[in-house]
């Protein structure tokens, strides 16, 4: 188990400071100007990155994986988070919501600074019931969250094959274990909390990936979400 890193030094770090905007993220009350968030949740390996393949490619999400963003701030040089994230990740435990969020903020602001899209695929967040109630009050609402439900035998499978040349340090069955783990006793209890508010899209995602993205499809016209090709 990685050591925890004291809350309030966290907080109070400047590195994790809410940047400054020059457009706001989110504007209560104006139908132009605020962002579409929708979270993509599941166990690992489920396929939640290559369904917002096909989602970023159609609808013109920018996605953006935390994990992904945890794995950049990682090796990104002078970071004083790196080795922190390197344990977690190993370990297949959940880092400190600040680091996370603020990763989140930045790449959300960026983007918006870059291109003014404001529709966004969350991957892989909130992994963690105090990340999803601060992302929720602090950052914008998610319109909903799509859970990819797959079970173990198949992830296990697929994270084992990927692993041959993913490269990453956490796809390896010891990993894999402890992350399945984290997924049941820690996740599952957001997507729950999420499905209790009606705000879950669940899909099977035992099928073929093609297969999943039609279910994925049909249930994003449900609600109010189509194509732009
Ligand atoms: N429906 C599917 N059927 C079979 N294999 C799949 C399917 N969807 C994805 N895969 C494969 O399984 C592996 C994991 O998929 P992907 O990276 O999309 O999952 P993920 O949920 O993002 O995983 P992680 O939680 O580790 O980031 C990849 O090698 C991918 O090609
Ligand atoms: O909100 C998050 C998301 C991810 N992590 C850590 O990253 C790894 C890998 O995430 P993937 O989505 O599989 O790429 C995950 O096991 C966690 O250790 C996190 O801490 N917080
Ligand atoms: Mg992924």
């Amino acid at each position: 188990m990685p050591a925890v890193p004291d809350k309030k030094e966290l907080q109070e770090n400047p590195a994790l400071q809410a940047p400054k905007r020059s457009q706001p993220l989110f504007s209560p009350g104006t139908s132009d100007g605020q962002a579409l968030v929708i979270f993509v949740l599941g166990g690992p390996g489920s396929g939640k990155g290559t369904q917002c393949a096909n989602l970023v490619r159609d609808y013109g999400f920018k996605h953006l994986s935390a994990g992904d963003l945890l794995r950049e701030e990682q090796d990104r040089e002078g970071s004083e988070f790196g080795d922190m994230i390197k344990t977690y990740i190993k370990e297949g435990e959940i880092v400190p919501m600040e680091v996370t969020i603020q990763l989140l903020e930045n790449a959300m602001n960026a983007t918006i600074e870059d291109n003014g899209n404001r529709k966004f695929l969350i991957d892989g967040f909130p992994r963690k019931m105090d990340q999803a109630i601060a992302f929720e009050e602090k950052v914008v609402p998610s319109k909903f969250t799509l859970f990819t439900d797959c079970p173990e035998a198949a992830m296990r499978e697929r994270l084992l094959n990927r692993g041959k040349t993913s490269g990453r340090a956490d796809d390896n069955e010891e990993s894999i274990k402890k992350r399945f783990r984290t997924f049941v006793e820690t996740s599952m209890p957001v997507v729950q909390k999420f499905e209790k508010e009606g705000r879950v899209v669940k899909v099977d995602a035992t099928k073929a990936p093609d297969e999943v993205y039609q279910d994925v499809r049909k249930q994003f016209s449900r609600e109010g979400l189509e194509p732009q090709k």
